[in-house]
């Protein structure tokens, strides 16, 4: 870790302005109740568990009238205001931030539709960040054989996926070139979906860190139920953790006594 890093700040952006259009719901999704809490706020806390010192940056809709700061567990945030795209959002939140945050401090992006990133990865994927002066992101090889349509519901082309990764969130980078990067690509017109794109297109290459495939995007509307399924999956499999170390501990005691 080089000096800079060691002083270096840690920032979380979490756009949430969207307005979950292709979930065709009454409300954006991140408002959508999962296990008796809004989307929001299992996505929030699950950062804060990782990260319980960061300071967040919460991009919201400047109409939003459903979003309660009861949801937000971290001692220092702010909101800034969406905007028309998720990389508008974006920017404009590390636009915000100027003025308080070095070049050198670490941002994280993470979607307010991602809520099982598990904190495992979530750490990981910090110590790569730290690692690596341009940047990290999770990510997951494609799993499935990739068509290409003709525009008439036909295969045009079967596409070699080898090589090819899924990009999720968080994506890390350093503060003022991922400003750099965004501002950059808003002033060339340069549609992004994730940072990466923002920041390969300076002509450089962040690096992809091996994530979980169970880290999904809450999209349509089947996905609400996968996530309630994932997060129940992953709290069975903390207790059996849990509980493992319980029987073992248990078993190194009877040890000890006999
Ligand atoms: N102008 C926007 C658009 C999206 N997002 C956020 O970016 C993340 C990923 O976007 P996506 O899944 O596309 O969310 P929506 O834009 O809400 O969905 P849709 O495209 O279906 O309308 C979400 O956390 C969303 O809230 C944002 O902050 N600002
Ligand atoms: C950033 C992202 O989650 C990476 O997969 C994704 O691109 C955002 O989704 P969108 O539908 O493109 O807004």
């Amino acid at each position: 870790m080089s000096e800079a890093d060691a002083s270096a700040r840690l920032w979380l952006v979490v756009p949430a302005a969207g307005r979950g259009r292709r979930m065709g719901a009454d409300r954006p999704k991140q408002y959508l109740t999962l296990e008796g809490r809004p989307v929001l706020a299992h996505t929030l806390s699950r950062l804060h568990q990782a990260f319980p010192q960061a300071q967040l940056c919460l991009c919201l809709d400047p109409d939003d009238d459903r979003f309660d700061p009861a949801w937000v567990p971290f001692a220092r945030w702010r909101r800034s205001p969406g905007g028309h795209e998720r990389a508008d959002s974006v920017r404009q939140a590390l636009a915000a931030l100027a003025g308080e945050a070095g070049d050198d401090d670490l941002v994280l992006v993470h979607d307010v539709a991602r809520p099982c990133v598990t904190v495992a990865d979530l750490t990981t994927l910090l110590s790569a960040l730290r690692e690596d002066p341009v940047g990290a992101l999770l990510a997951t090889p494609v799993a499935d054989t990739i068509k290409r349509d003709d525009g008439q519901g036909r295969i045009a082309s079967t596409e070699p996926r080898d090589g090819l990764w899924q990009a999720q969130t968080p994506q890390g980078f350093r503060y003022g070139l991922l400003r750099q990067a965004l501002e950059q690509a808003a002033a060339g017109g340069v549609g992004v979906t994730d940072e990466a794109s923002a920041v390969e297109a300076l002509g450089l290459s962040p690096r992809l860190v091996p994530g979980r495939r169970d880290n999904l995007k809450i999209t349509h509307p089947e996905d609400l139920a996968l996530a309630a399924h994932v997060l129940a999956a992953q709290r069975e499999g903390a207790a059996s953790h849990a509980g493992q170390g319980l029987a073992e501990h248990a078993h190194l005691a009877s040890k000890e006594t006999d």
